[in-house]
């Protein structure tokens, strides 16, 4: 069988955990396993490194609930300029490790903020794959090509992003969290270069715990001793927490405010609140380049300093999708509105993006407004009233939404069966019985009893009723009617980052697909 990018997927996919296991785990309330990193070093040794190795990677270690994915995305891209400069002490190659994927897994695992291509993919993959299988035939296992002779989907990845990081000669690894920290696969780094910490919220509490403060302490444990550490502004209890949990480890957390610099900036990603991931990236970013012997810096915990030019440019130029990101669709008289957010704090900064983009009198029109929306593991029902509130309040309890859409995270693209794509974390009797959108259908008609509220299966279908409901407009006038014409209709999209990648996906396959033909 051929071992190229798409078999390399579909074996990864093997390694998933299948959503009873999860299912059970969540329930049991047993919290995260306290033997996850002895276990993930087992691991580490079977591929042929010991955790030091990766101390040559200059890791910069991000923990957090909200603004993780962002804040490592603006250290890649500030700490990419960099690469550039001929100076002996700039990083050559910066890594960043994220998850999840939006469109396909290789986003996950970038250099200088690229995904791998699907060769280098493949080739890293069946490296991890094959050191693992040898490693357990050395050991006399019966079956070294059984399932049991590897870890877990998410650990596999760490490993093999590890193993490409090393193999490629990165100088700057960014690496996220998964989740937590503590007992976090990424938590193998022995001596990281620097370590943050951004917005916490309550998320994950299976496995963290009901309160600000536990998850606090989980995400502290990826401090080091000695290496310095960042945080975001956070809740009074849980910076007593950061610090504590610093001291213990020898080490001190600086409680980073919003740079004034970012006043005079464009970030490349929107939203209010990524000013506070911008200045995460920023104090973590300058820390890493001082220790490299970069003396132009600006001090990581002096707000008042001026940036340097490369740090501008990066976090006008970071990019990542999904996020408060707009898309316009001329063909359609729409424009989408997609931001991955999934917890109450999040769904709230969601609604704010999109309430200040739709509050100015000028479209306060009856041209509809929809929403596409699904969260299909966490309490869907006060995701969706979070939002709703938000806005409701926003616009002074006007309908936040004309058109109601709930839907699953499946897609059926058009391009076909799509490998990347596919979670078996979710429970596939609620997926076909469609419960979870029937639930929220009902929990959504009793706020907003005007609004036209359907459910669907696929995001296809989903994307084509936004489409119709702009087309048709509300009052049954079209909406490009001259007296409509320059405005469009506004589609948000949120509620689960799965949701906002299957969309993404499927807005992206029809760019890709008009220009093959127009190349044919
Ligand atoms: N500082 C923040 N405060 C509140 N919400 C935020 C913040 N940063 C990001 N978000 C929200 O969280 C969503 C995910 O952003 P991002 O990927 O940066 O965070 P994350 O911590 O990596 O999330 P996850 O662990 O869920 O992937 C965004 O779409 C946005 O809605």
């Amino acid at each position: 069988m051929a071992r190229d990018y798409n078999a390399a997927v579909a074996a990864l996919n093997t390694l998933q955990s299948n959503f009873s296991i999860v299912d059970a785990i969540r329930k049991s309330g047993r919290g995260m396993n306290q033997n996850a990193i002895p276990e993930m070093i087992e691991w580490v040794k079977r591929i042929g490194y010991e955790p030091s190795d990766f101390d040559k990677l200059n890791a910069i270690h991000i923990a957090g609930t909200k603004g993780k994915g962002s804040t490592s995305s603006f250290i890649s891209s500030i700490l990419y300029q960099y690469t550039k400069s001929s100076s002996g002490n700039a990083p050559r190659k910066v890594g960043l490790y994220t998850s999840p994927h939006l469109r396909f897994v290789r986003e996950r695992i970038q250099i200088n903020n690229q995904p791998l291509s699907e060769e280098t993919f493949a080739k890293y993959f069946y490296e991890t794959w094959d050191r693992l299988e040898a490693s357990a035939a050395a050991a006399n296992h019966p079956n070294p090509s059984s399932p049991d002779t590897k870890p877990v989907y998410f650990r596999f990845l760490t490993l093999m992003a590890f193993h490409c990081y090393m193999s490629e000669g990165v100088d700057a690894a960014v690496i996220e969290c998964g989740i937590g920290g503590e007992y976090d696969s990424t938590n193998i780094l022995v001596k990281p270069s620097v370590t943050g910490v951004t917005s916490l919220g309550i998320d994950h509490t299976a496995m963290l715990g009901e309160t600000i403060d536990s998850i606090a302490w989980h995400k502290a444990g990826i401090f080091k001793p000695d290496v310095p550490a960042f945080s975001a502004p956070q809740p009074e209890g849980a910076v007593q927490v950061l610090q504590q949990r610093a001291a213990e480890r020898s080490t001190t957390v600086d409680i980073v405010a919003t740079h004034p610099a970012l006043d005079s900036i464009k970030l490349g990603l929107a939203g209010d609140f990524q000013k506070i991931n911008a200045s995460v990236a920023i104090a973590t970013a300058s820390a890493y380049l001082q220790q490299q012997g970069h003396t132009d810096m600006p001090s990581p915990n002096d707000g008042s300093a001026l940036l340097p030019e490369p740090f501008r440019i990066g976090l006008e130029q970071v990019r990542l999708g999904g996020r408060c990101e707009i898309r316009h669709d001329p063909a359609h008289n729409l424009t989408w509105h997609i931001d991955g957010g999934h917890t109450l704090e999040s769904i709230e900064m969601a609604g704010r993006w999109f309430a200040s983009l739709i509050q100015h009198p000028s479209t306060t029109s009856n041209l509809p407004r929809i929403l596409i929306f699904n969260q299909q593991t966490r309490d869907a029902s006060s995701l969706a009233m979070r939002l709703h509130t938000t806005l409701a309040t926003a616009l002074n309890n006007r309908r936040p939404f004309t058109e109601v859409i709930f839907c699953t995270n499946t897609t059926y693209a058009s391009t076909g069966f799509r490998p990347d794509l596919t979670s078996v974390n979710t429970n596939a009797a609620d997926v076909e019985a469609l419960s979870v959108q029937h639930e929220l259908a009902k929990t959504w008609a009793e706020v907003d009893p005007d609004a036209k509220v359907s459910v669907v299966k696929t995001i296809e279908e989903a994307v084509v009723l936004a489409r119709t409901a702009g087309t048709v407009g509300t009052a049954g006038t079209t909406v490009s009617d001259g007296a409509h014409s320059s405005e469009d209709v506004k589609v948000l999209v949120t509620g689960s980052l799965h949701l906002v990648g299957g969309v993404i996906e499927v807005l992206e396959s029809e760019v890709e697909e008009a220009a093959r033909s127009r190349t044919t």
